[in-house]
């Protein structure tokens, strides 16, 4: 969580008279804004619910599951911040948690196991993601919606294809989220070029899979002199990171809270877009023109309705110029499953 965020919450939480400090940020400073979590009593789903509840931005909290809600949700809202939270425990609840949402946060659907791809996960994720989204389009059509369920080179496209159909898909909206290829690629530069973590900034575009994850180390800052061995070894560890945390926890899931912390970073970006904060700018796999493909990660300028610009790529190295047109065809491949699901 970021420095400002976090003496946000300092403050509404450990002063005095936090109370008042409290009536007064509500009020007076920060509009009402209601996030909903799917799949919020998941690996990912329950570290996330925790930090959005810690965020000073929300003032309604909805975590939906299939399963387990009620004591997740309970538990939550004891937590002494800003927004009220309310559990949702089954599908005849979905259209409650979801009505009024201005964030939909999605990390419902299965993990990985060692030895499988992100698309070995399609057959199941994919019809969880074009459900949820399907009621999305009927309760919270103008909802910004975090794509975090994989794999996300298709949930953001069958995602797109199910607004299209229900006639409310606006590519300001959609968003998948890469933050966390983003954050892997921060501490692992910022562990070799020996400089403090918290200054480093590193675009990473493409998609959010194996090749398609190509961090830019070119532009990455502050700048240092490092040697085409080590660029070559940082991104094949940022494009493995997801691998290496799966491996790791030998058949327990992926990633969840690494994930929980980004999927904070990118849900707080859009609410401080929606809200008018100026220069809000995350990577996200987006609607693209940026390259020939239609959906494409790169940086995004978020506003008042979600992106305001997709940025391009800047200067790159041959190396990642040899990188971005390795990932075209797995990307494209991946863009095509998710709309041919989508649309059969
Ligand atoms: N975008 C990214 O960078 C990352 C994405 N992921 C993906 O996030 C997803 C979730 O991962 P975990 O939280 O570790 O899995 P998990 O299995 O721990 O949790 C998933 C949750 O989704 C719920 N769920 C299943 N179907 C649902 C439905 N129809 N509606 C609402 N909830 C539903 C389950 O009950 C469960 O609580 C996976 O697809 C994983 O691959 C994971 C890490 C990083
Ligand atoms: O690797 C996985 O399956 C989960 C994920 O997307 C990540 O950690 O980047």
């Amino acid at each position: 969580m970021r420095a400002s965020m976090l003496r946000s919450i300092k403050s509404l939480t450990t002063s005095p008279s936090s109370h008042i400090l409290r009536r007064g940020y509500a009020s007076e400073a920060v509009p009402e804004r209601k996030v909903t979590v799917l799949g919020a009593a998941g690996g990912i789903g329950q570290p996330l619910s925790l930090l959005m509840k810690l965020n000073p931005l929300v003032s309604n909290l909805a975590l939906y599951d299939i399963a387990n809600t009620p004591g997740v949700a309970a538990d939550v809202s004891h937590i002494n911040t800003r927004s009220e939270v309310v559990g949702y425990a089954s599908d005849a609840e979905l259209g409650k948690a979801l009505e009024g949402a201005d964030v939909v946060i999605i990390p419902a659907g299965v993990p990985r196991k060692p030895g499988m791809t992100r698309d070995d996960l399609f057959n199941i994720n994919a019809g969880i993601v074009k459900g949820l989204c399907e009621a999305i389009a009927k309760h919270c059509p103008n909802a910004l919606v975090n794509m975090i369920s994989n794999p996300v080179n298709s949930t953001v496209p069958i995602a797109a294809e199910v607004f299209k159909k229900a006639g409310t898909y606006d590519p300001k909206r959609l968003f998948g989220v890469t933050t966390l290829d983003v954050v892997r690629a921060k501490t692992f530069y910022a562990g070799k070029a020996m400089v403090p973590v918290a200054e480093v900034n590193v675009p990473v575009v493409g998609g959010h899979a194996g090749i398609t994850i190509l961090p830019l180390f070119s532009q990455a800052t502050p700048k240092a002199n490092l040697s085409d061995e080590v660029i070559t070894a940082l991104t094949k560890r940022t494009q493995d990171g997801g691998t290496e945390v799966v491996e790791a926890k030998a058949g327990k899931g992926s990633a969840t809270l690494s994930m929980a912390y980004a999927g904070a970073i990118f849900a707080d970006a859009c609410l401080k877009g929606l809200n008018g904060v100026p220069d809000v700018i995350e990577c996200s796999f987006v609607q693209s023109t940026v390259t020939e493909l239609p959906f494409f990660a790169s940086r995004v300028r978020l506003g008042k309705n979600g992106v305001e610009e997709v940025l391009g790529l800047g200067p790159l190295s041959d190396f990642e110029k040899e990188g971005l047109e390795k990932l075209k065809p797995e990307l494209k491949s991946s863009i095509e499953k998710g709309i041919k699901f989508a649309i059969q």
